[in-house]
């Protein structure tokens, strides 16, 4: 059985949940399931902290798990991330007082507020600046308003908590984080279990970003249409009854279809349709 960890709180687990679902496994009802045995996938969840999950998986005690960029690597633990899930998108950023400094390399000497101790530590190193770091569990925005820390650096996402604090971005990301699978660093990439419940996921994903859409359109058309429409590998072309007319099927990217369909529409495409993607193997 493959064992999987999965966050049990905060921003990753809900999303989480859904896309296992989504990918067709069985998921926890009640929130206090620690955890729970899909014997029709031959898969075994355990949920668990999402900062707790890296250290599991680094360990070898569970395959594989379901986690935030920064925390695998604030973690340190020698696990590595194997496929981008494309939810609980942020970065991670330094923000001060306006005033305090305008530049990471003015911050030697100074405290910094962070639940991400590792990753400043190391992003500190690289940048050659000695500064001391303070582990916060949350709402490390306060640490500067309390005297804790001068700096502090934390997850960002629309930037609401910061401006509300009335703080300020200093410098770039430190790094883009999204929610990832991750397993033991070195493992057989081959293991035909993770191989089979990476190609789930990839199905969520692919379902999701795409829709298919058919139309039928002029054969002296066609090269200019599946311009537009030129699918994942190649579009589907089949001959219509009606002479001098195919019927194109392919795949497109969601975003933007409309668009597509618009431009189709003036290339003289008619019944041109989307429809859902609910679940692939590409
Ligand atoms: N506002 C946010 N938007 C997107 N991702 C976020 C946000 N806040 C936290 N994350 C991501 O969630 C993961 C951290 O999860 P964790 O459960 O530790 O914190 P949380 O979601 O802030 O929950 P809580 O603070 O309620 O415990 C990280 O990968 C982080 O990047
Ligand atoms: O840029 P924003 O959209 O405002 O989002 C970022 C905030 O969201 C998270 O906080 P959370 O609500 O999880 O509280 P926490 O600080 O206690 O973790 C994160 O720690 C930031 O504080
Ligand atoms: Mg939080």
């Amino acid at each position: 059985m493959l064992r999987i960890a999965v966050p049990n709180k905060g921003s990753l687990s809900e999303p989480a949940s859904a896309m296992l679902h989504e990918a067709g496994y069985r998921q926890r009802k009640d929130s206090k399931e620690l955890v729970l045995v899909d014997s029709d996938n031959q898969v075994e969840f355990f949920f668990l902290r999402p900062r707790d999950i890296a250290v599991y998986v680094g360990s070898g005690r569970l395959d594989i798990g379901i986690t935030g960029r920064d925390l695998l690597l604030d973690s340190g633990s020698e696990a590595e991330e194997i496929l981008q899930l494309g939810f609980a998108g942020s970065t991670f950023r330094y923000a001060t007082r306006p005033g305090t400094a305008t530049d990471v390399k003015e911050f030697g000497g100074m405290t910094i507020a962070t639940s991400y101790p590792g990753v400043v530590a190391a992003h500190l190193a690289d940048h050659g600046v000695e500064a001391s770091v303070v582990r916060l569990d949350g709402a490390v925005e306060t640490a500067i308003q309390l005297g804790v820390a001068d700096v502090i650096a934390d997850v960002v996402e629309t930037g609401t908590t910061l401006r509300n604090a009335g703080l300020e971005i200093i410098g770039e990301p430190i790094l883009h984080s999204e929610a990832v699978v991750i397993r033991r660093t070195g493992a057989d990439p081959e293991d035909p279990k993770v191989q089979q419940f990476l190609r789930r996921l990839q199905g969520v994903l692919v379902a999701r970003r795409y829709v298919m859409m058919d139309y039928d359109i002029r054969v002296e058309n066609v090269e200019a249409a599946i311009a537009l429409t030129p699918g994942l590998e190649s579009p589907t072309v089949s001959p219509l009854h009606h002479e001098g007319w195919v019927a194109v099927r392919a795949m497109v990217p969601s975003k933007g279809a409309q668009q597509i369909m618009d431009e189709l529409y003036d290339l003289g495409a008619r019944a041109i349709l989307t429809t859902g993607i609910h679940a692939c193997r590409l």
